[in-house]
């Protein structure tokens, strides 16, 4: 066998049948393809453990919405609230994440639901940590948020509605990303030129009362209780 080739790539000349046998047993199951021959590994420390040390149980706040229906807001306060009481809270963040682990998608349904796919996965894990995970998403899809419930223990899984008109999210609008969908430049806007499915089966549904909207301190406070009368803030 010898090593050379063009700028930057290596290539290698096999000589003989034999000699190509024993580079397959050197490099036995390549990665292309799906992984085989996997197995779960158990560890003496477990999600009960984790647990009983931070005194409180691991679940995941999975806020949905329209762009700027209050996610991002409501998460900040969540977590913010949740530091104070000496609970170990962690942010997914849609927006932050497509800044790196999601970098690679876009907003086509395809992409949204491999970005709902594994911020999903991530967040299952922070849940086994003990940890509450908060995660914010627009998540238009309920066949993709109701995958990410199915990844949970039963009931850890909290599905909160952010049910803010569109009036009332295109009115903010902080980013002036509603003016440019409505102006066609951006195509596939989320409420506009693209479907938003609301949740049938949320736990927790934020909303106006009488046209207006809870301020973030209400909001989380509507989560709190929640989480507090399902035990997750204790061990
Ligand atoms: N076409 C289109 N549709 C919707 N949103 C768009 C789009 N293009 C960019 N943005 C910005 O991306 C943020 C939403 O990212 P998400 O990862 O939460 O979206 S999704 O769950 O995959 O649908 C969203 O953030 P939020 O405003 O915080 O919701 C927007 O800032
Ligand atoms: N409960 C609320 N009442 C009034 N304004 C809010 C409320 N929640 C969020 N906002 C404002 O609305 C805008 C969008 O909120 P944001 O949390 O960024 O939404 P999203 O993450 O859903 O896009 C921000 O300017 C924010 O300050």
């Amino acid at each position: 066998m010898s090593g050379g080739g063009g700028k930057g790539s290596i290539r290698f000349k096999i000589p003989n049948k034999l000699l190509y046998a024993q580079v397959i047993e050197c490099f036995p199951m390549s990665s292309l393809g799906k992984a085989t021959n996997i197995f779960w590994q158990e560890c003496s420390v477990g999600k009960l453990d984790r647990q009983k040390l931070l005194n409180q149980k691991g679940c995941v706040v999975w806020i949905t919405g329209l762009s700027g229906s209050g996610k991002s807001t409501l998460a900040c306060t969540l977590g913010r609230d949740l530091h104070g009481r000496g609970k170990l809270s962690y942010i997914l963040d849609g927006d932050n994440l497509r800044h790196g682990l999601n970098k690679d998608l876009g907003f086509k349904a395809e992409d949204r639901a491999e970005n709902i796919r594994r911020v999903g996965e991530v967040a299952k894990l922070f849940a086994d940590s003990g940890l509450i995970c908060i995660a914010s998403l627009i998540s238009p899809y309920r066949r993709d948020r109701d995958s990410c419930r199915a990844l949970l223990p039963e009931s850890s899984f909290i599905e909160v509605f952010m049910n803010i008109p569109l009036e009332i999210c295109e009115a903010r609008d902080p980013k002036g990303l509603y003016k440019l969908a409505r102006q066609g430049n951006i195509k596939g806007f989320t409420g506009i030129d693209d479907p938003y499915e609301t949740p049938l089966n949320c736990e927790i549904e934020i909303k106006p009362e009488d046209g207006v909207c809870p301020p973030p301190a209400a909001m989380s406070s509507q989560v709190v209780t929640f989480l507090e009368e399902r035990g997750f803030l204790h061990a």
